[in-house]
């Protein structure tokens, strides 16, 4: 009979998983998603369970890499949460089984691994989609994703301008306070956008809050907030008028409001640019939906048992 899963939780995540060991691990992943080969990576589109008391949803992400030998699933909670509400907006659990006995191997905090490869993800497509010579980056929202952004595109990349905007001035104060360094707080979405090569949008907003008349045009957009079929974060021009990339075109399909609604055609997963197989159009806007995928936090799961479990025999 196995033993009792080991817990490894929020310090310990964070103690242990490192961007630049997570980014290759992640390009990786991406790539083996989107050749669909079920011996590499087979990943259902999330099941999300409505909270309708709480405005939210239990969203329930089950990965199986079978070459890997990693099987995993995560339970992100998230909510629409009214302003001021002092409630966590994402609240995420990742467990780690064995896949040939079935049993639980580790119970994991997953709200490090939330920020730390949900940030990572935007860092590659930032990679693979930017103009070259990209200066100023632009941040929208500044919660926890906004703060996980900043760190690892300022580890990643070397821009000359960072500026960041929160609907509240307390918002923008908190986080120029937090990451220590150059960063412009803006007053406005389009005081921070206006000539920016790269923009992310971190909010917990349902209707646009970034509109193409602002956006430079070969701009890159990192979309990560609205994770849901009726909530948007950018409006149609923006989604009309760039060339749209997302994680994963089933899940874009299924959970984006800025791609249903809009009616924008997805071009191609970023994993299809790592495979070669589709263009990185670096010189038009290009925009990156992000949702999020199992597969993502499968890959983190592993790094940070490995380490963990390297760690422990090595004492
Ligand atoms: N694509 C992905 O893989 C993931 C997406 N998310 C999404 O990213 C977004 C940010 O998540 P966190 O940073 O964890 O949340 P958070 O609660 O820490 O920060 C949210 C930020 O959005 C701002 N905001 C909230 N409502 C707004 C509105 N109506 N208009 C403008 N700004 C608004 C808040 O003031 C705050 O700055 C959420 O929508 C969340 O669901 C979160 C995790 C993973
Ligand atoms: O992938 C993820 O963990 C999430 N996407 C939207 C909220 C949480």
């Amino acid at each position: 009979m196995a033993g009792p899963p080991v817990v490894i939780w929020e310090r310990e995540v964070g103690r242990l998983l490192r961007f630049k060991d997570l980014v290759p691990r992640l390009e990786d992943a991406l790539g083996k998603f989107s050749r669909r080969d079920s011996s590499e990576v087979v990943q259902p589109v999330r099941s999300a369970v409505p909270l309708q008391k709480h405005n939210g949803f239990m969203g329930l992400m089950p990965t199986y890499m079978e070459n890997d030998g990693v099987l995993s699933t995560k339970f992100a909670c998230f909510y629409k949460r009214k302003e001021g509400s002092s409630l966590p907006s994402v609240q995420a659990t990742v467990v780690l089984l064995d896949p040939e006995y079935g049993n639980v191997k580790a119970v994991m905090d997953g709200e490090v691994i939330t920020a730390m490869r949900t940030a990572a993800v935007s860092a590659i497509s930032a990679k693979l989609l930017m103009c070259p010579g990209a200066d100023v980056l632009a941040i929208l929202g500044t919660g926890k994703q906004a703060l996980s952004h900043y760190s690892v595109f300022t580890e990643m990349f070397s821009f000359k301008e960072v500026r960041v905007w929160s609907r509240t001035k307390q918002g923008v104060d908190r986080f120029l306070d937090s990451v220590g360094g150059p960063v412009k707080g803006c007053g406005s979405v389009e005081e921070a956008v206006r000539g920016a090569d790269v923009i992310v949008t971190v909010t917990g907003s349902t209707e646009p809050v970034l509109f193409g008349q602002w956006v430079k045009p070969g701009a890159h957009i990192a979309a990560v907030g609205a994770c849901r079929p009726d909530w948007r974060e950018l409006d149609d021009e923006l989604m009309k008028n760039a060339v749209v990339y997302a994680d994963s075109r089933e899940g874009a399909m299924t959970e984006s409001g800025d791609v249903i609604l809009s009616g924008a055609e997805v071009f191609a997963e970023l994993g299809d640019v790592i495979n070669g197989t589709k263009a990185a159009h670096r010189e038009k806007t290009t925009v990156f939906k992000s949702l999020g995928m199992g597969v993502e936090d499968a890959v983190s799961a592993k790094l940070v048992f490995d380490q963990w479990t390297a760690q422990k025999f090595h004492l």
